[in-house]
């Protein structure tokens, strides 16, 4: 014990001599991040810094290569506001959000930009197409499917008129806790406030510990963390992110009733993003109202081995009875085997639009 504070020292020490050492390398690399731009703005003046594949690649590798004892997601999360801030550097990125803030598609947008991005809050799904697509916000993040809820049909449906791109997806976990403010009598809660989502989420929980409370659905989560801040007798589910926005109390944590559960975003933008080596693609496809045509679109998929990932059907909006899939598969359309499956569902198809190949979620 005596020798101590000796090895503490020395310790610290050795900390800040590896501080100086991660201090410069970090500026280096933003140095380096610096002149990768210039050399994009001198082949092409309106280039886009940001790169959706190049940015996976770097966070598989460091994943990869992660010596710990980190553990792989942490050193991951690490070095993507490494490139957050380089990237800041020439241009910060824009992203439109489904708001308001708070909610965890924020959250979902911060996962996957970093915290230098600057991100804009929209009031529905379709303001963050058309922000995207009028050039305000160079991206844009949605929800599409929940693991508990299923799909979110409002995105999908955005899609069909529109020509916004998918550029990537992020996954998050959903953990929603029961929030109360300084002034709430916690032992007279009788009204909960959250998203129609999240009380499917949760209704198990709130089923067996709040059987009497009204629940009161509002537009989202982070809506209705602020609403309570008024009401002594009312609790709030939200996610962490709406907790501390409002400075609220977590009475109960992680009250979700399926431990992974989940919501996937997509990336919107107005760009073909390139194979990074691990992609995935999503198509929109309408068949003709005929017998077996839901086999003639699959089977090309079944004969070239790509693995789908997601169908989802939807009611076309062109005609009563009509339908059109949503497909996501494994692969990007510029391999050969993907590009040979697409012109084959062309083919089949009486109209089929690629939203996008973009890079597998990596955080
Ligand atoms: C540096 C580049 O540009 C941006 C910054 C990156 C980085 O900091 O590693 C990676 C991809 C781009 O978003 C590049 O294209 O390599």
């Amino acid at each position: 014990m005596s020798d101590t504070p000796i090895d503490l020292d020395a310790l610290r020490q050795r900390i800040d001599s590896l501080d100086n050492d991660i201090l410069r390398l970090i500026s280096e690399r933003a140095q380096a991040a610096q002149q990768v731009a210039q050399v994009k703005t001198a082949e092409d003046p309106k280039a886009v810094f940001y790169r959706p594949e190049r940015e996976a690649q770097v966070l598989r590798r460091i994943m990869e290569l992660n010596p710990g004892p980190l553990d792989s997601e942490e050193m991951a999360r690490l070095f993507r506001e490494i490139m957050s801030a380089c990237l800041a550097l020439e241009q910060p990125v824009k992203v439109a959000y489904l708001g308001p803030e708070g909610t965890f598609t924020q959250q979902a947008a911060l996962k996957h930009f970093g915290d230098s991005a600057v991100s804009l809050p929209m009031a529905a799904i379709d303001e963050v197409f058309r922000e995207v697509e009028a050039g305000a916000a160079n991206y844009g993040v949605v929800p599409v499917e929940n693991s508990t809820e299923g799909v979110i049909n409002h995105t999908l449906d955005s899609f069909v008129d529109s020509s916004i791109r998918i550029c990537g997806e992020v996954v998050l976990r959903i953990h929603h806790h029961l929030l109360v403010s300084s002034t709430t009598r916690q032992d007279k809660v009788s009204r909960i406030y959250s998203h129609p989502q999240s009380f499917a989420q949760c209704r198990k929980w709130l089923d067996a510990h709040y059987p009497g409370a009204e629940r009161v659905p509002v537009a989202s989560n982070a809506e209705a963390a602020k609403l309570i801040k008024t009401e002594w007798h009312s609790a709030a589910i939200a996610g962490d992110m709406a907790a501390k926005l409002y400075d609220l109390e977590k009475i109960a944590e992680k009250i979700e009733d399926r431990p992974d559960n989940s919501t996937r975003f997509l990336v919107i933008g107005n760009q073909d993003v390139p194979l990074s080596g691990d992609d995935k693609t999503s198509i929109v496809v309408a068949m003709r109202n005929q017998p077996g045509a839901l086999h003639d679109l699959l089977e090309p998929f079944h004969r070239h081995q790509i693995d789908l990932t997601r169908l989802e059907t939807r009611p076309s909006r062109s005609g009563v009875w009509n339908y059109v899939f949503f497909i996501d598969f494994k692969g990007h359309r510029d391999e050969p085997r993907v590009a040979a499956v697409l012109e084959e569902v062309q083919q089949r198809a009486a109209e089929l639009k690629v939203l996008g190949s973009y890079p597998v979620g990596v955080l």
